[in-house]
């Protein structure tokens, strides 16, 4: 959910910020001028825009506010943004602005604007500014973290992070914590379909996901079980999982009034107990975990452990930092990967051969139920391929931001200065039928290898700015190989226990975008035992 707070963020705001005004396609009628694409970071852009007549910010197509107003309370996009990346592309191109209140955004559509604004976001990229975050961190005397680091510091906590988190090698030393976690949800469902009338149904699936996501991450970063998946779950693990829910919705909501409202409303207030809960019950569980290492070492016995040892022994990062880092990686990893989980089984639900087919790869690569090794899922290329299209068609942070604060930036014929807030929409492109086939329909099998007429291996190729659920570049996604990791063992699995159907009568689900896309109804479906 780090990823929530602040790599969604600025879509949301476009959400608020970039609506439709149809008068202004008719605005200023581009003069042509050579397109330039900038190969290298620190393009000379000045001299470009001298050279080139390139046009400027002002020069962009975008709605007024009262037409954000507009789509906004009365045409109900408040909460389907992605959808409004499309309708926004449709009338004013791949590029536009959006300003709202104190918001103004670049917004790019296109896979090649895309990757111009990331070939110039500077050595440092930054996502988008959290003021209040770091007001927050100011105001307890905490670290800055992952979300309000910038430049060097940042840099550098990153490269303690990255090693044991984005290493495939290093990842499969969680592989059996994992399991114990998939272990529990197996047992779960089994739980539920017992307790329901039909013996067969699991409703809301994806709040029984969201504590798998819970336990998982937490279960990796803190070195030890948290109980969400138990029937009754701990007081300490209740109160962290509320404090989560709470800091992120409060998180949204106390950007949107300004500062002097602070002493009458009271989302500041709250924001700051979710804040000072959450990061409590994180300290007080790396607390728990340095005391068993003390008494380890006591004892003569080595201190092994997994991430939170591997910080906590690295002279490369302060304590204060450790407490942050693990906070924001732990919002970062529950419900993105439980959302696309849940996306993931609705559709194969509704598509049995898609089902079937995925059964069969992991049944032979693991017979027996065998649990997969991360070597095993290397044999599963359907697997992948389903979770790949997942991620197409739901990209859980369906859009991107970046505040490009080092270079002025050239993207297509326009000129940006410094601080310019792009808004990459991503969702649009993985979904536009000129990157990819019926972009709307669930299909895995275009992520396979296909065989030429002469029996070569060929790789389906996207541009690969079309599909970039993980961000990109140094910046990108720190929990990728995790959350993989995660979803690959829970849904072979899964497959390998239960044939899994929509509930009877079951309404088909669109998404929502709460800086998530998550489903906008309740996904309930029925976990048939495989014999
Ligand atoms: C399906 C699962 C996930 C998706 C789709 C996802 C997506 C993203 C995206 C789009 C970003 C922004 C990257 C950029 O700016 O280029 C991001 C950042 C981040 N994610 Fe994830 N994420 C997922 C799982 C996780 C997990 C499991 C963790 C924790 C282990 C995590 C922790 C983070 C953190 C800490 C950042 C901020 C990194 C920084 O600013 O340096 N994410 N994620």
């Amino acid at each position: 959910m780090a990823c929530q707070a602040a790599a969604a963020r600025p879509l949301r705001l476009s959400a608020l910020c970039s609506r439709i005004q149809p008068e202004l396609r008719t605005a200023p009628v581009p003069v042509p001028v050579p397109v330039l694409v900038p190969s290298r970071r620190n393009t000379n852009v000045q001299a470009a825009t001298r050279a080139g007549g390139l046009k400027t910010i002002n020069d962009l197509p975008g709605p007024s506010t009262a037409r954000t107003l507009y789509w906004i309370f009365v045409k109900g996009y408040a909460d389907r943004s992605h959808l409004l990346q499309d309708l926004q592309k449709s009338l004013y191109g791949p590029i536009w602005r959006s300003r709202f209140g104190s918001f103004d955004l670049v917004n790019v559509a296109s896979p090649e604007l895309i990757s111009q604004v990331i070939q110039q976001e500077g050595r440092y990229p930054v996502r988008a500014v959290l003021p209040h975050w770091k007001e927050y961190r100011q105001l307890r005397g905490q670290a800055d973290g992952l979300h309000v680091g910038t430049g060097p510091e940042w840099y550098r906590l990153r490269s303690v992070l990255n090693p044991k988190m984005l290493k495939l090698r290093e990842v499969s030393a969680f592989s059996a914590t994992v399991h114990n976690v998939v272990g529990d949800l197996l047992q779960r469902i089994e739980h539920l379909r017992h307790q329901s009338q039909d013996r067969t149904t699991v409703r809301d699936l994806t709040s029984e996901l969201y504590k798998f996501g819970f336990e998982g991450i937490s279960s990796i970063l803190f070195e030890t079980r948290l109980g969400c998946l138990q029937e009754q779950i701990p007081e300490d693990t209740l109160r962290f999982i509320a404090a989560t829910g709470s800091m992120l919705m409060l998180s949204d909501l106390v950007t949107l009034f300004p500062r002097w409202t602070r002493s009458i409303l009271p989302f500041w207030k709250r924001f700051v107990q979710a804040w000072d809960d959450l990061y409590g019950v994180a300290r007080m569980l790396i607390d728990r975990r340095i005391a068993e290492i003390n008494a380890q070492v006591s004892s003569g016995e080595p201190a092994e452990g997994m991430y939170l040892t591997y910080l906590l022994s690295s002279d490369k990062i302060t304590r204060a930092e450790v407490d942050i880092s693990v906070t924001e990686l732990l919002l970062g990893g529950v419900d993105t990967t439980s959302n696309t989980l849940s996306w993931t089984l609705y559709h194969l639900a509704r598509d049995g051969r898609a089902q079937e087919r995925l059964y069969r790869e992991v049944d032979s690569v693991c017979p027996h139920r065998r649990e997969p090794t991360l070597d095993d899922i290397g044999q599963m290329p359907f697997l992948k391929a389903v979770i790949k299209e997942t991620l197409r068609l739901y990209p859980v942070v369906p859009g991107n931001g970046r505040f490009v604060s080092e270079n002025e930036v050239v993207v297509d014929n326009y000129w940006f200065p410094r601080k310019t807030q792009f808004h990459l929409c991503h969702y649009t492109v993985s979904h536009d039928e000129a990157q990819f086939v019926d972009p709307e329909s669930f299909i895995p099998e275009r992520w396979l290898r296909r065989q030429t007429a002469r029996g070569q291996p060929v790789l389906f190729q996207h541009h690969p700015y079309s599909f970039i659920p993980f961000g990109v570049g140094v910046r990108g996604c720190v929990g990728k190989r995790v959350a993989e990791m995660e979803m690959y063992f829970a849904l072979s699995r899964l497959m390998q226990h239960y044939k899994i159907q929509p509930e009877v009568g079951a309404p088909a689900v669109k998404p929502k975008t709460r800086i998530l896309m998550i489903p906008s109804k309740p996904i309930n479906l029925r976990f048939l035992p495989r014999t």
